[in-house]
C-alpha cells in the first residue's frame, strides 16, 4: 500500500472530527474519499500533508511514518496536492507557474550557483523544457507564454495539475477538482485525470460530485460524521445501504 491511514483520530478542542479512521490507498489507480459536508475530508488531506497533527493513530507513506514530518518534507517525499480554491500565480506565465512548482527539486548545487553560470543556465533550460512537457500533458503548451490570468477556470485547474506534477509526486492529492465547474469542463477534466493515471501516477481525490467520483475511481471510501462507513469499488459503494442513507439519500433531498 502506498498510503496507510491507520486508526486516525483528530480533535479540535472538544470537537471530535475524525474517530478511528482507517483506509489504505494502493499504488497506481485512483482512490476517492467521499462524504457529506463537514464529514472531515479536508481534515484528512491536511493530516496527510502535515498541516495538521493527528490526535492518535499513524500515517504511513511509502513505508515510512509521516505523522510528524513537516509539510515541505512531505512534498519532498513524494506527495503533491491541489486545493479546493485554485491557487495559481495569475501575474506569471503558465511556464513560470510550472517552473516555480519544481523549484525545490532543481539541483543547482552550491558550487554551480556561485562559480558556474553555465551549469545554472543549463539547469534552468532543462527546467523550462520539462515545464513545457508537463503543460503538454494537460494540453496547455500552446499557451505557455501567456499569463495565467488569461485562462478559463477549467484551464487554471489543469495548470494546477501540471504544477503539482512538477514535483514528480508518487501520490497526487486532488481536493474537489471539479468544484465550481460546468459540465463541459468536468468532462474535460475527467479525461485529464485519466491521462495522468495512465502515465503511472497514483491519485487520491476528495470530491462531492458523485457522477465524477463513480466514473473515475477504482476504489472509494465513504466518510460520515468522522467515521468510515464503507470502502469498496464504485459498484459496491453505490449499492451499500448505509451509504445510500447517509449520503446519496441526502443528495437527492
Ligand atoms: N482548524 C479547525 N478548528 C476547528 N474545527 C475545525 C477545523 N478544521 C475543521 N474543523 C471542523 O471539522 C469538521 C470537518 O471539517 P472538514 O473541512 O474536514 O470537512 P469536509 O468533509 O472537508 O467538509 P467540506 O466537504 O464542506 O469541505 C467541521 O465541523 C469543521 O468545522
Amino acid at each position: 500500500m502506498l498510503l496507510q491511514f491507520n486508526q486516525i483520530s483528530k480533535n479540535f478542542g472538544g470537537l471530535q472530527v475524525l474517530q478511528g479512521v482507517q483506509f489504505h490507498v494502493p499504488e497506481g489507480g485512483i482512490f476517492g474519499l467521499i462524504g457529506p459536508n463537514g464529514a472531515g475530508k479536508t481534515t484528512v488531506f491536511n493530516l496527510i500533508t502535515g498541516l495538521l497533527r493527528a490526535s492518535s493513530g499513524n500515517i504511513v507513506f511509502d513505508g515510512q511514518d509521516i505523522g510528524n514530518v513537516a509539510p515541505h518534507k512531505i512534498t519532498e517525499r513524494g506527495i503533491a496536492r491541489t486545493f479546493q480554491n485554485i491557487r495559481v500565480f495569475k501575474e506569471m506565465t503558465l511556464l513560470e507557474n510550472v517552473v516555480v512548482g519544481m523549484h525545490d527539486h532543481l539541483d543547482y548545487g552550491f558550487g554551480g550557483l556561485l562559480l558556474n553560470l553555465g551549469s545554472f543556465r543549463k539547469i534552468e533550460k532543462e527546467a523550462r523544457e520539462r515545464a513545457l512537457e508537463l503543460l503538454s500533458w494537460v494540453r496547455l503548451d500552446h499557451k505557455a507564454e501567456m499569463l495565467a490570468d488569461s485562462l478559463s477556470y477549467g484551464e487554471q485547474r489543469k495548470l494546477e495539475f501540471a504544477r503539482a506534477l512538477a514535483t514528480k509526486p508518487k501520490l497526487l492529492l486532488l481536493d474537489e477538482p471539479v468544484a465550481g465547474m460546468n459540465p463541459a469542463e468536468k468532462t474535460e477534466l475527467m479525461a485529464e485525470i485519466i491521462n495522468i493515471k495512465q502515465r503511472g501516477f497514483s491519485i487520491f481525490m476528495i470530491e462531492h460530485d458523485m457522477r465524477f467520483v463513480m466514473g473515475l475511481c477504482d476504489r472509494i471510501a465513504v466518510l460520515n460524521f468522522g467515521k468510515i462507513i464503507a470502502e469498496g469499488t464504485p459498484d459496491e459503494i453505490k449499492n451499500n445501504q448505509e451509504v445510500i442513507e447517509a449520503y446519496l439519500g441526502k443528495e437527492e433531498e
